[in-house]
């Protein structure tokens, strides 16, 4: 029988878990925090995270984290991009100590600043490679608030290793959960990345009272950016089109369960960026995001008004009505 050893317990990571151990699965989720532990194994709930929900009898939570990994057959990690150093640093020691190989897969959606490296970039740079056999992500439209009510889902796994990507297909598969799988996991990742960006946005226009019309606008132009960041890293310009592409953008971009969204709203209705940060309580992973591709299309020749705009009204201070009146007041072009 399989054993997937989930790494964070926040939102993602334990409908994931949950996902997996509804299909009996063994599935170990590691949180730095033993009162989650104590909270799903004893109460098989994380209100925090996803108030309301009753979680698998099956999903064992566990504290230390060589316990959980310990014989698994793959590792997901599934914590912030900012976490992703520390946690993989200590990844990398328990699959030391224990001397083991593993499938090693992610679901985190961001880039890191400064570098502007890619979660399994950052993996490759703090986990030896002699410790797993291949890296995957899990990527495209899914709140974990709608997949832990059952909700309808289709996410893409991206990877090269055809066997490992089947291995986390089949690990999550059921008639509410369809796991697709590609060989690009390097746009997989970057469609769930830009994606945030573009997300803060929409709800920035709603929050302002806008229509559908500037949705559309916005979400379509977004995708144009996402795919041209995509193209100028390596990407394959038609995982833009699939479910970790638009599909993620349709998602983040619409829907209030997205934390990202919901941050713009908050902000097109007067609040500040610290103050929506601080009542959020779960990571916004597109203000960070925004910064590292606004600082890479500096370096890169590349034009990105929308990503600029954002990061103008993020870091800058700057209106978010007078950026929108700076993006239709651009010259006029034709569309690309
Ligand atoms: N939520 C969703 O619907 C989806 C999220 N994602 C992506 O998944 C990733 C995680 O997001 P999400 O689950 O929403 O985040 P949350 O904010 O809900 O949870 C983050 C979790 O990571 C833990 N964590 C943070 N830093 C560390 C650390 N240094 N060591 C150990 N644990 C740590 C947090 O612990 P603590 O409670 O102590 O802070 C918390 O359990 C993000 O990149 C997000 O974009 C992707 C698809 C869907
Ligand atoms: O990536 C997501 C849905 O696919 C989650 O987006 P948020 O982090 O904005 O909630």
């Amino acid at each position: 029988m399989t054993k997937v050893a989930v790494l964070g317990a926040g939102s993602w990571g334990t409908a994931l878990a949950n996902t997996m151990a509804k299909n009996n699965v063994v599935v170990n989720i590691w949180s730095h925090r033993v009162d989650q532990v104590d909270e799903i194994n004893q109460r098989h709930q994380n209100d925090h995270y996803l108030p309301g929900a009753t979680l698998s009898e099956k999903l064992l939570a566990v504290a230390d984290m060589q316990v959980a990994v310990a014989d698994a057959d793959v590792v997901l990690m599934v914590v912030p991009t900012k976490a992703i150093r520390s946690v993989g640093s200590q990844l990398a020691e328990v699959l030391q100590n224990l001397d083991q190989q593993v499938i090693l897969a992610h679901a985190t959606k961001g880039l890191e600043q400064g570098t502007h490296l890619r979660i399994s970039q950052m993996i490759e740079e703090v986990v030896p490679s002699e410790n797993y056999s291949s890296l995957a992500v899990i990527s495209g439209p899914s709140h974990a608030e709608d997949v832990i009510k059952g909700d309808l889902t289709a996410v893409s796994i991206g990877g090269t290793d055809e066997a490992a990507t089947a291995v986390l297909q089949k690990t999550l598969a059921s008639e509410n959960f369809r796991p697709y799988t590609n060989h690009d996991l390097l746009g997989s990742e970057l469609g769930g990345a830009l994606k945030n960006i573009i997300a803060l946005g929409s709800g920035m226009l709603v929050g302002l009272g806008y229509g559908v019309n500037a949705q559309a606008a916005l979400l379509t132009r977004g995708l144009v950016e996402m795919r041209s960041v995509g193209q100028k890293m390596g990407a394959k310009p038609e995982t833009f089109l699939g479910l970790a592409g638009i599909g993620d953008l349709i998602v983040t971009g619409m829907s209030p369960n997205s934390r990202n969204y919901r941050a713009g709203f908050a902000m097109g209705h007067g609040q500040s960026l610290n103050q929506v940060q601080e009542e959020m309580g779960m990571v916004i992973e597109g203000v960070n995001t925004v910064k590292a591709v606004y600082e890479y299309q500096q370096t890169h020749q590349l034009d990105l008004p929308i990503t600029t705009a954002l990061y103008q009204v993020l870091y800058e201070e700057a209106q978010i009505e007078d950026q929108i009146k700076l993006l239709m007041t651009r010259p006029l072009k034709a569309e690309d």
